[in-house]
């Protein structure tokens, strides 16, 4: 069925838009595994696996390299014991985020957009739903409701949630492209997603009741939380309550290939990530943590460096990796599809995601699209900003940009 004749989801934002022709590109053909052998795995401090060529390859060494080859994540879901039914939704979740990567890189958003202006929906505001977003949200329901999986789908592009099937087994909230005020000028965005069982004590309700408690689950229920960040690699990050592993996109073989496992946030970090433009809207604790920590003066002797992408995903994958916080420190971020993800993540890496007071998976969702103060990070680098109390920010005016 084309994505652009889906009807049956009360999408925010009528009509669906077509899919540009370069969309879903075919898959490129695919290589056997073993004939990887032009690299060679190291290490790197970081935990990270890395490829490095190798000068000539014989026949043992390309033997060597298959054994020694990274898994894709459904031959790493097949080590575990994880599901059939889980396996099933992982592949059918990377198949549409393979192609939300071929959107967001494609030379029609420019045009997208433009059109998108043109039918004066720009009026809406900067927190507007932009075309990519309505099309990713098609593209991951589609996916949803071929994997046969999904019970419930919420998202944060549908009002409410979509209920897909009576006896499927989860239930998949998501942000399907967030940081798409940004796709103008070709910085990275990326899709959250979270995934619960579907509540079978609730099966009796009326179906729209069903669907809205199945989709406030608490963060600590998550069975699957992860995102797929779309920049210079398109990395699939993901925890499955054991964990939290990266997976990269090899464009020579389709596959997302294991690269970061077991990843493990920094304690501490040196990097501070916030729009700081708000400053004089923010209470006096953030003010000077923030003061603090630039000046070297805080618990961790250095001066902190401030990186701001202004996209959720890609400011909180950098944090992930090098540690330190990414801040959104005013009430803007979505509990159910965005701040539970990935606090699910930074938890499962040994970090912290908590909204400046509580940790996040303890929050209550009480409506779907809730919003909420987050900050995510190192361990050590969290607790000291929330020792200075007042940190979330109560002005919040609406920015223009
Ligand atoms: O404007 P601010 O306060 O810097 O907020 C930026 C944050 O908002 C986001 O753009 C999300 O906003 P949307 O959910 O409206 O797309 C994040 O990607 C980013 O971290």
């Amino acid at each position: 069925m084309p994505l652009s004749s889906l009807s049956l989801c009360p999408l925010r934002h009528q009509p669906p838009l077509p899919l540009p022709p370069t969309s879903n590109p075919p898959p490129p053909p695919s290589r056997p595994r073993s004939s990887i052998p032009l690299t060679q795995l190291a290490r790197r401090r970081n935990g990270a696996l890395v490829f490095r060529p190798r000068a000539a390859v014989t026949d043992d060494m390309a033997g060597a390299a298959a054994a020694a080859s990274p898994p894709t994540l459904l031959e790493y879901m097949g080590r575990t014991d994880a599901a059939a039914d889980l396996t099933v939704l992982v592949a059918h979740i990377q198949s549409a985020c393979k192609r939300i990567a071929a959107l967001v890189a494609s030379p029609n958003n420019a045009e997208l957009s433009r059109a998108k202006a043109g039918s004066g929906a720009v009026a809406a505001g900067r927190d507007a739903p932009k075309p990519l977003d309505e099309l990713s949200n098609e593209i991951i329901l589609s996916s949803l409701q071929s994997s046969g999986k999904v019970a419930v789908m919420a998202s944060e592009e549908n009002d409410l949630p979509i209920w897909i099937s009576d006896d499927a087994p989860y239930v998949f909230v998501t942000d399907p492209l967030d940081g798409s005020r940004n796709i103008e000028v070709s910085i990275p965005t990326g899709t959250i997603f979270g995934i619960y069982n579907r509540l079978v004590e609730l099966d009796h309700l009326p179906v729209q009741e069903r669907a809205q408690l199945n989709s406030l689950q608490s963060g600590t229920r998550l069975v699957v939380a992860g995102y797929v960040l779309y920049s210079s690699a398109t990395i699939l990050c993901i925890s499955f309550g054991a964990g939290t592993h990266a997976f990269t996109l090899d464009h020579s073989i389709g596959e997302f290939i294991l690269t970061h496992p077991t990843m493990q946030i920094p304690p501490r970090g040196q990097i501070y990530s916030v729009n700081d433009a708000r400053y004089f809207d923010w209470p006096e604790g953030l003010r000077k943590y923030i003061d603090t920590i630039r000046q070297g003066k805080g618990q961790h002797p250095k001066k902190y460096s401030a990186r701001y992408v202004c996209s959720l995903v890609a400011d909180f994958h950098r944090t992930l990796i090098y540690g330190g916080v990414a801040m959104n420190p005013r009430d803007h971020l979505r509990l159910v599809y965005e701040a539970n993800p990935l606090s699910f993540l930074a938890e499962q890496a040994g970090g912290r995601g908590s909204d400046g007071k509580n940790r996040i998976l303890s929050i209550q969702p009480v409506k779907l699209h809730q919003r909420l103060p987050l900050f995510l990070g190192s361990m050590e680098d969290m607790l000291e900003l929330e020792s200075y109390g007042d940190v979330q920010q109560k002005v919040n005016p609406g920015y223009e940009v």
